[in-house]
Parts: structure tokens; sequence; C-alpha cells
């Protein structure tokens, strides 16, 4: 088993991926990794080797959670694990002051070790030339140099690898050997050893000083992140219309043909209502999501990101969070649950805590669906001052909305937890560089494949079982409504009406809300199977946009957005909270507290709205 390990943001993970052809997330600041990965790989000499990915540590004395699991790892101390054969130890060529310190942290342990002088291409770059083998010698352990986002760059490693032609196992002494060298001695060393074997040629004029200069300007820097996230969401809407209407075509003209071939019947309703009514009408969002992660991959890979969170450290530390927070409430825009599972980076418990909390407010991607079905049916495609969707508007204020609540309910959690004194935020500031294309397609692929499959199995299960239960048992005699009024689902929602007939909510949005708890973006399926069902007789299967548009109130559809920019919705995300917070108490607590904040706020939506549009 050979483990690597190195500060946050190395390269560890792109190298894993190089190795062993695997696709593990790679971006461009620290703590992207957050557990142990496995993988394995052969050399061209024949040899197999099996190889761990691991979060990335500053130091082996953790701080944060995902430190402990790296520490946790080399010291043989996880069950049933034994400690690793060799450890590859990859530092950033580019910053070997910071990064040398753990290797001789590291090397203390006494376990066979190779160093993989990783990103020589920026350091080449850079003019920074560094003596190998002075290195070696110094360190008393094989050095190469390796570039992990080029084929061919972790040649060297394996060759290394090779050489060392294990063959007896090695025990690793205790973490306490680690704790008798003081910091300022390791550091003495690491000054000594840098002056030996690094040269680096006079650097003033590095290009991401140049550019943080602009970008973490105290006035410019946040009017550059407030139009930058305007412009994300103009172009969601503006950039998907040719997509999205090429997919509905598509399942339109599907939808037509089994129409025009089979008879009417069971199995035909079947698949017009229940599967392309259904699933169908999620696929069409795909452009828009695909749009979104565009973004949030070039961002992330380019170096961004850790400037937004420096940026946004003092709004956060207002409201009691730590400017490390930002990373993982960013990745919730994605998805709650790697936005929870990231919280790990967060030190200090009760930051990580409220992080967790708060993470559902994000707008998660599987609330895009829905707010743009409803956006596409009651808001009119006008131009605001001339260039500004108004959409596009809306939909950016619905995100704003999610942020500035859940900045409010970490103001009023961190208050009730009682004092706590700020911490200044640490965050390295990683080079910029240009998004590499080939991983920007992969990572815009993967999410296809992710959200294609979500159609494809959960959506499409659900929709199956929905459209039996809208259509059993069927119509009594003399029925004034269509069946699916009298059917099970139909029983179902009429109970739901009386709870949500407050906040304007018709029975058949009631139908769509049950199915939406295993996923969000289920309601919209749910709603176009409800909709196809109740359309009476020989009605023309129209898209759903127009029916909603037709048959809701304008304060209803705003009640219904406003209910899902706060409504506890997706139960793998309770469940993810259960895991790492290791207790039921919160994931319960997150239940109710959201409940109460959306059926509020989407009571004083639609009341309002109501008293607006009557007066
Ligand atoms: N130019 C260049 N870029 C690299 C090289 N290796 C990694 N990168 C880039 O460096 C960034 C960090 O890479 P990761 O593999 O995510 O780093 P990591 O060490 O796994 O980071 P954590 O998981 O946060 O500890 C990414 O943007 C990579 O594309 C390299 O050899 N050359
Ligand atoms: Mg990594």
């Amino acid at each position: 088993m050979v483990a690597l390990l190195g500060n946050p943001n190395c390269g560890k993970t792109a190298l894993f991926n190089r190795l062993t052809g695997a696709r593990q997330k790679v971006a461009n600041y620290a703590g992207v990794t957050i557990e142990r990965k496995e993988g394995s790989f052969t050399s061209p000499d024949g040899r197999a080797y099996r190889l761990l990915d691991l979060p990335g540590a500053y130091s082996l004395s953790a701080h944060t959670p995902d430190e402990a699991i790296t520490r946790d790892v080399v010291a043989g101390k996880r069950a049933g694990e034994s400690v690793p054969d060799v450890l590859v130890c990859v530092v950033n060529a580019t910053n070997l002051r910071l990064n040398l310190r753990l290797v001789l942290e590291i090397k203390r342990l006494g376990l066979p070790m190779i160093l993989a002088l990783n990103m020589v291409d920026v350091a080449r770059k850079r003019g920074i030339v560094i003596d190998e083998a002075r290195l070696a010698q110094e360190l008393g352990m094989p050095v190469v140099a390796t570039v992990a986002v080029q084929a061919g760059g972790e040649r060297a490693l394996v060759q290394a690898l090779d050489a060392m032609a294990l063959t007896e196992k090695a025990a690793p002494k205790s973490l306490d050997v680690i704790d008798t060298v003081s910091v300022e001695e390791t550091q003495r060393e690491v000054r000594r050893i840098l002056a030996l074997v690094c040269h680096e040629k006079d650097d003033r004029g590095n290009l991401s000083e140049k550019i943080d200069h602009i970008v973490l300007h105290p006035v410019l820097g946040p009017i550059i992140l407030a139009v930058l996230m305007f412009c994300v969401f103009q172009a969601v809407f503006s950039w998907a219309t040719v997509p999205m209407d090429l997919i509905k075509d598509g399942v339109d003209g599907v939808g037509s043909m089994v129409k025009n071939a089979m008879a009417d019947g069971l199995l035909r309703s079947l698949l017009v209502e229940g599967i392309l009514g259904g699933a169908g009408s999620v696929l069409v969002f795909l452009p828009q999501i695909l749009i979104l992660f565009f973004f949030i991959l070039v961002l992330e890979d380019c170096g961004y990101l850790p400037r937004a969170a420096f940026l946004l450290d003092r709004l956060m530390g207002g409201v009691g969070l730590s400017g490390r927070a930002f990373i993982p409430l960013l990745s919730s825009f994605a998805c709650a649950i790697p936005g929870i599972m990231a919280a790990r980076t967060i030190q200090n418990p009760r930051d990580r805590l409220v992080t967790i909390m708060i993470a559902p407010l994000m707008t998660c991607s599987a609330r895009l669906p829905v707010y743009a079905l409803i956006i596409a049916a009651f808001i009119p495609e006008r131009e605001v001052g001339g260039f500004v969707s108004l959409q596009g508007l809306v939909l950016f204020g619905l995100y704003v909305t999610g942020i500035v609540s859940a900045m409010l309910v970490a103001y009023f959690m961190k208050r009730s937890m009682g004092a706590n004194h700020q911490q200044p935020l640490m965050l390295e500031l990683p080079s910029y560089h240009w998004p590499h294309l080939q991983n920007l397609a992969l990572g815009l692929w993967e999410r296809c494949k992710i959200f294609i499959t979500r159609v494809g199995t959960i959506i499409l299960t659900l929709m199956v079982l929905l459209w039996f239960l809208s259509t059993f048992p069927g119509a009594p005699e003399g029925a004034t409504h269509p069946p699916i009024y009298y059917s099970l689902a139909g029983i179902l929602g009429r109970g739901l009406e009386y709870i949500f007939a407050p906040i304007g909510f018709n029975w058949q949005i009631c139908i769509a809300l049950v199915p939406g708890l295993a996923a969000r973006e289920v309601a919209v399926g749910a709603l176009g199977t409800v909709y196809a069902l109740s359309q009476s007789g020989d009605e023309l299967a129209q898209s759903l946009t127009p029916i909603i548009a037709a048959s809701w109130t304008l304060p209803t559809a705003l009640s219904l957005l406003a209910w899902y920019v706060f409504a506890p919705q997706c139960m793998s995300t309770l469940s993810v909270v259960r895991r790492e917070t290791n207790s039921l108490r919160y994931p319960l607590l997150m239940a109710g507290y959201m409940f109460v904040l959306a059926y509020s706020a989407s009571f004083i939506t639609y009341r309002v709205a109501l008293a607006l549009a009557g007066g």
C-alpha cells in the first residue's frame, strides 16, 4: 500500500487520478479531498500497487476532522487497516518553504518515503531551480519531479517506487516523536535545506499577485464578486433557451409518436403521462444545470474561490461564521451533501455545526428545475434596463434570499450557543491558472451523467409509482372530476390540502410535495404527471409551463417559490447530517426549523401577494 500525503492543494488527487485513472475531484483550493480514497495501478515493470489518496494536512498534529483522517492512516491507527508500506510525500515545488515542514515531520515516523516534487512545470516557468540530488541527500530519501496534470508526468515517481522494491514491512514510530521537536527547530531546518537546494530568480512581478491587487481590493473586490455572481444567473436563463427547446421538442415528439402509435389504454397513459410527462419534464432542465456547473467548475479550477472566501470573511465573521465556512457553503450550491461533508475542514466544532445546519439553505442544483419552471410560467420574458433579463433577476433574487436567510439563521444559532471568540482566517491563496479544458469537460460530463442517472433511476421509479397511485382506483360512476381526483394520490393530496391551503397550495401541488421529499426536482416531474392526468379527455398533451401558468394564481406560484427556498425536502441531506454530527438531534432540529421557516415564508408571501392582487 502506497499513500499520497502532503499539504492541501499540492496536487495529490491529480497525481492519484493520473496513476490510477480515477476521476476524483481536483480543484484549485485547499481542502478538496476530505476522505481517504483507494485505487490501484500496475507499473510498466508489472508490479501492482495499491494507492491511497488522503486529505491534505499542514501537520500531523491534526486540527480538523479531515486532517485527523490523514494522521490516523499514517500512524496505523485506523481500525482494520495496516500502516502504508511507502509514503509518497507530495509537495508543491513552488512553495517548498511551507511544504517541507510536513515532510520533515513525517520523516520522523521512520517509514520508507519518496518525495514527489509536484508542479515542477510551474516552478520552471517561474525560474525556480531545485537541486534534486542535493535535496535527496539532505532529506535522505529519493526525490522525483512530477507534473500531475500532464500525461507521463508521473513516470519518474513510478520508477522510484519500482526501485524501492519493498520486501520488509516497517513499523512506524509512535506519533509522540513528532512532538519532541519544536516548530521553530523544524522551520530552521527547512531554511537550511532551502538555502542549499533552491535557487529562485527574483520573481517580484508575479502575475497572481498583480491579479490579487485588483480582485482583493477592498472596494473593487466585492463589486467584481457581485457582478460575477449576477452574470452566472443571467447566463443560466439566456444561454439555456435553445438547448432546452430542443430537449422539450424531442420529449414532445416522442410523446406524440407514442400517442399515435398506441391505442388509448393504461400502458399508453403510463408511457405518456407517467414517464414522458414526469421524467421528461425534469430532463428539460439539464442545460441550465450544466451552465451553472460550468461556472462553478471554472471558478474552482482557476483559483478564485479562496479569494472570494477572503472577501466575504468580514461579512461572515459578522454573523459569527468562520471564513472557512465559505467553501462548504459554496459547494452546497451543487448539493448540500458534499457541502456538509466539506465542513470537516472547519476546526472549531461550533462553527462546523452552524455551517452544517445552514448548508441546506444554499440553493442546491435540484431546486433549479423547480425555480426555473415556476419562473418560466409566471415571470414575463422581459428585459430590465435594456439588457438584464427579468427571469434571471428573479432567480438571482431567490439565491440571494437563501444566502441572506442562512446568514440570519447562523447569527441566531451562534448567539444561542453563547460567546465564542472569532478566529482569524488562515487560508492559503493558490496561484491562479487557466482552467484545464479537459478537466472542465470531464467535470461537466460527470454532472451530465449524475443528472441523467437521477432522472433514469430515482425520478423514473417515483414517477411510475406516482402514476399508479394517481390512476387507481379510478373514477366512480358519474364523476365530475378527472380520475386522478378520486385516486389514492388524489385522496392524499386533498388531505394535505387542509394543511397547505392557507399558503395557497392546491391538491395537485400537495401531491407533488410528497415524492419531492426524496429529491427536490422530482416535484417537477410529479407536477408533470399529475397535470397530464388532470387534463380532461382528448386534450392534446401540453408541456407543463403553460398548464401551470393557466391553472395557478400568481400568489400561489410565489408562495411555492418561497416554500422551496426554505423547505426541508431532501431525506438524503438529513441522513448525512445525522452521520456527520453523529446524533439524531441535529437533523431533527434542521427539519423542524426549516419547516417553520418555509411555512411562515410561504404564508406571508401568499397573504401579501393576495392583498396586493386584490387591492
Ligand atoms: N500546473 C500544474 N498544476 C497542477 C499540478 N498538479 C496539480 N495541479 C493543479 O493544482 C490544483 C490542486 O490539485 P489537487 O489534486 O486537487 O490537490 P490536492 O493535493 O489533492 O488538494 P487537497 O485535496 O485539497 O488536499 C488543481 O487545480 C490541479 O489542476 C501540476 O503538476 N502542474
Ligand atoms: Mg485532493
